[in-house]
């Protein structure tokens, strides 16, 4: 008793102590009010942040003991099948770190699986962004700044990937240097200026080492940190509920019920990354050995969040070159080049192109469900087809010799994947959102349908629907709904080119479309059939 109450007393000191040097208690008190919805899919960004944590945590283990150096050496280590094997001090050091440091594989792997479920929680947590229409004002500053994250995440995993020097990674540096020369005009003096030398060189290694460990994470905890503030100021979304309005926020204060939960959750993620690395090998370096461009085979892959840009690569018909005025112009590197980046480029400005598109200024503050708004959903859907199929595509090697058929055969199946597979799903989304729109119309002007099926005193047969209350009406007729745009001319009895071409796209957009059920129905359906008879 007497310990505890000294404790406290000492506890309250020293946050007085602060308090009267920062004034934190301010922004203590105000962020602790702050209040955090509650949905499952809202912990997706949380898995992402406390992976991170934890790649932060191995990865600075990890500096403690590998050798960013390309200097040939012997190896000499533990591992007897590589011995007297000449390979560079990279290498060699992270072949250390597995076998004689202690502790020093596991760390290893909790880096790398790690890393993979970071890119893997951001990249679902984007769709759910996506999907809910989470990005709209005033949030689309945050999509691009969360989108940066994204890039500097795949540029961590991929430097990452290379520092050990082994042959994976010489063969993943291998293309990024081919897709360099394959720049016209600028494109061996980059891969110099890159290499420092003819490929690999000496230096890639070092400079691949100060990105992986200085630059990029210094870059990626600052947007990380514009990303967590726009989320205070913007505060977050919320499905529609009892109670939940565009004007305020419903769910658990900060302080004290969301901290703990988060807390708890950050040793949840924690303990399930060093599970998965305790039980399951990644990246056995020394299988594979270290680079050396002749013993390349089938089965040779990227991580899997840099599947797509191989993928695109394996899927373009090859040898397909012009030279023009002595240049070499290698389209079969160019257009895929090209493809991605406009691919990218679009994903990072979709909520602006979205916002022109509806016209609507408003601030959103509600979460959509995907299918009240069809057109946004069936556009994911088609991307991420087309994401899909190049990730598959990266493996087009491993499906071929698994499933014993020519690997041409499949480049094809894939090829023609890749072309109509974001159509069929585009089509195919819409009409399942239209359809489960349509439902939910019927749904809350009729009820549920309850299955009971009653004779009435004149014979006839009726089903009994079970009536809704409001708040589960108000969860089903709650969105927004745009109309295809009316042209009117301006004042000089012109139409605008610009207008016509928003015309024309918000016809294409919203020319299908299921209007929410009015209040005027809603009444006309209870006095008809007084209840939840039909
Ligand atoms: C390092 C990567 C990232 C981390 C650690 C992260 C973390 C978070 C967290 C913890 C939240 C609040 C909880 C939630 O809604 O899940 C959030 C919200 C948000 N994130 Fe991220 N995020 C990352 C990447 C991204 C990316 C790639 C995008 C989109 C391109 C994005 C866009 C957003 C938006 C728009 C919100 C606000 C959502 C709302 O209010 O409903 N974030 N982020
Ligand atoms: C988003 C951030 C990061 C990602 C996605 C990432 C990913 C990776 C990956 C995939 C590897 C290869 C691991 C292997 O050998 O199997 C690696 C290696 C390494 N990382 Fe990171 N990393 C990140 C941040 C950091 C940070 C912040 C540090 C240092 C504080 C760090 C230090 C290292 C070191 C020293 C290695 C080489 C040792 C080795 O390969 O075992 N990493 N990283």
């Amino acid at each position: 008793m007497e310990t505890t109450s000294r404790g406290m007393r000492a506890t309250g000191w020293a946050a007085n102590y602060i308090d009267e040097r920062t004034a934190i208690s301010g922004l203590v008190r105000e962020l602790g009010r702050k209040i955090f919805p509650d949905h499952w899919s809202f912990m997706l960004g949380e898995v992402a942040l406390y992976s991170f944590v934890v790649i932060l945590l191995s990865g600075t283990f990890l500096t403690f003991f590998f050798d960013p150096s390309m200097t040939e050496v012997e190896y000499e280590g533990a591992y007897v099948p590589l011995k007297g094997l000449e390979m560079s001090a990279a290498m060699a050091s992270t072949l250390d770190i597995s076998f004689e440091i202690r502790g020093g594989l596991l760390m290893r792997q909790i880096h790398h699986w790690a890393a993979l479920l970071f890119i893997a929680s951001i990249g679902l947590h984007m769709l759910r962004v996506y999907f809910t229409g989470a990005f709209r004002k005033p949030r689309e500053l945050n999509w691009v700044v969360g989108f940066v994250l994204f890039i500097l995440a795949m540029a961590e995993g991929f430097t990452g990937y290379s520092l050990p020097d082994d042959l994976l990674s010489g063969n993943g540096l291998r293309i990024i240097d081919g897709m360099i020369k394959g720049l016209p005009i600028v494109g061996t003096w980059t891969s110099y200026l890159f290499f420092g030398d003819e490929f690999p060189g000496t230096d890639i290694i070092p400079r691949l080492y100060v990105l992986h460990i200085l630059l990029l994470p210094a870059i990626l905890v600052a947007a990380l940190g514009v990303h967590m503030v726009l989320l205070v100021i913007n505060k977050h979304t919320q499905f529609a509920g009892p109670g939940r309005t565009e004007q305020n926020v419903v769910g658990v204060p900060i302080m004290p019920v969301f901290a703990a939960k988060a807390g708890g959750f950050f040793f949840i993620v924690f303990g399930v990354i060093v599970l998965i690395s305790s039980f399951f090998t990644i990246n056995p370096i020394w299988n594979y050995g270290p680079y050396d461009p002749s013993p390349v085979s089938a089965g040779t892959q990227p991580d899997w969040y840099i599947g797509f840009a191989d993928g695109i690569l394996r899927l373009i018909p090859p040898g397909w070159e012009v030279v023009l005025f002595g240049y070499t112009f290698s389209f079969n590197i160019l257009v895929p080049m090209g493809v991605l980046g406009l691919f990218i480029v679009l994903v990072m400005i979709y909520p602006f192109i979205e916002a022109w598109i509806t016209g609507d200024q408003r601030e959103h503050h509600m979460a959509d469900r995907p299918r009240n708004a069809p057109m946004r959903t069936a556009i994911g859907a088609a991307g991420v087809t087309f994401y899909a199929v190049l990730w598959a595509a990266a493996s087009s090697d491993l499906m071929a010799t698994h499933f014993r058929l020519a690997v041409e055969d499949v480049t094809h199946a894939l090829q023609t994947a890749l072309i109509l597979g974001p159509i069929l799903a585009f089509i195919v989304t819409k009409r399942i959102c239209l359809n489960l729109q349509k439902r939910d119309r019927e749904i809350a002007l009729h009820g549920y349908e309850s299955g009971r099926i009653v004779r009435l005193p004149g014979g006839e047969y009726i089903e009994v629907h079970e009536p809704l209350d409001d708040y589960e009406r108000w969860r089903l007729v709650s969105y927004d709904d745009y109309k295809p745009l009316m042209l009117r001319p301006n004042s000089r009895g012109r139409i605008s080119l610009s207008d016509r071409g928003r015309a024309y796209v918000t016809k294409w957009f919203f020319e299908d479309r299921i209007a929410p059920v009015t209040r005027t129905e809603v009444e006309r359906s209870h006095s008809s059939h007084g209840g939840g008879h039909h």
